[in-house]
């Protein structure tokens, strides 16, 4: 019987790119061809190189590729979107709209040619943004075309809160609902350590003070960097999201998806809980909210919606 590897294609060697082109391969989920732009051939190649060279160490079997060509993307299961430009301090991530949506919407050009058969993780910011550019790109179903944000954004919310209880983070559950932005929506109520609702654990005001930590958390780590946004995290909830597609395994993982008629909204992608598997999304939860939860929702949606509406002046009808 012959053992064929999946192979994953991640377009962006940077920062995000790179991180999780390694963990990737440290999660033996298939082969990997790393992607950037002709300018950057060799520092990309050198990049998957020293990986591959790491492998004997670490003990993981995967072949790593460094490219500018599309042609070894070609049939990839799965493609990651990292291309683009990072916010640096004092920059919010919708600043960085018009570039990236040029650089998400040429990559996808190239992407549906090569990969037609692929699922696409989009990454490049503003996320929510660049997942409806890539998704009308590449005319994929809306099942494959998914953005990520709630992974990271729920990470960084259960990292805070296991911090506060000075607890395993493998015992605290939360979910992060909305956009990747400021307004996102990390939903307390349905938030707990160990089975244990947070709110009969940690006071009022200690809890608006960590959903506002985790609603800021990119920035805090951009001005930390001072050139650059946050990498290992990401890059990690990438991973997550690629094994639970390449691995079929039906995880329940905030994502975001294309809605309609979810949540009341139509045509908005926007971060949602969803089963995540060999389909791509292959269903959403809808919570039920309450006022409270439905009006800050919302509000991320309204954002989201008019960056949308920036990329959406840009494509063809
Ligand atoms: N959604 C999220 O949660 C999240 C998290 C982290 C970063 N991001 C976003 O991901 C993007 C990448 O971040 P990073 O830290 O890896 O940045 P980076 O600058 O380190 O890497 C980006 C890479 O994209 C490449 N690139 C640019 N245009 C390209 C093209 N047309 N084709 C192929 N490659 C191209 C660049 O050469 C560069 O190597 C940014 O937009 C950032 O804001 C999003
Ligand atoms: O904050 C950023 O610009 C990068 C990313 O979206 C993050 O949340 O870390």
């Amino acid at each position: 019987m012959t053992i064929t590897r999946k192979k994953i294609t991640i377009i962006g060697a940077g920062f995000t790119g790179a991180t999780a082109a390694l963990m990737i391969v440290q999660q033996e989920l298939g082969d990997v061809v790393l992607l950037d732009i002709p300018q950057l051939e060799n520092p990309t190649r050198g990049k998957a190189l020293d990986m591959q060279e790491a492998l004997p160490v670490l003990g993981f079997d995967a072949r790593i590729k460094g490219t500018s060509n599309y042609e070894d993307a070609r049939d990839s299961d799965l493609v990651i979107l990292t291309a683009g430009i990072a916010r640096k301090p004092g920059m919010s991530r919708d600043d960085l709209v018009n570039t990236n949506a040029g650089i998400v919407r040429s990559v996808c050009e190239q992407i549906k040619q090569v990969a037609p058969e692929s699922t696409v993780l989009v990454l490049s910011n503003p996320v929510d943004a660049m997942t409806y550019a890539a998704y009308r790109t590449l005319g994929f179903p809306k099942n494959r075309v998914i953005g990520q944000s709630g992974v990271l954004d729920t990470a960084r919310y259960c990292a805070f809160i296991a911090e506060e209880l000075n607890v395993s983070v493998e015992d605290v559950r939360g979910f992060v609902l909305g956009g990747h932005g400021d307004d996102m929506v990390p939903l307390v109520r349905y938030s707990s350590v160990g089975g244990i609702p947070i709110e009969t654990l940690i006071v009022k005001e200690r809890i608006a003070e960590i959903v506002q930590r985790t609603r800021t958390g990119g920035g805090e780590i951009v001005n930390l960097l001072g050139n650059g946004s946050a990498y290992y995290a990401p890059a990690a909830s990438l991973a997550q999201m690629a094994e639970a597609i390449l691995k079929d395994k039906k995880r329940v993982l905030p994502v975001i998806a294309l809605l309609d008629g979810e949540y009341g909204y139509q045509d908005l992608f926007l971060g949602v809980p969803a089963v995540l598997g060999g389909s791509g999304i292959e269903r959403i939860f809808e919570l039920d909210l309450t006022d409270e939860e439905k009006s800050a929702l919302d509000v991320s949606a309204d954002s989201v919606r008019s960056v949308i509406s920036i990329v959406a002046a840009g494509l063809p009808a």
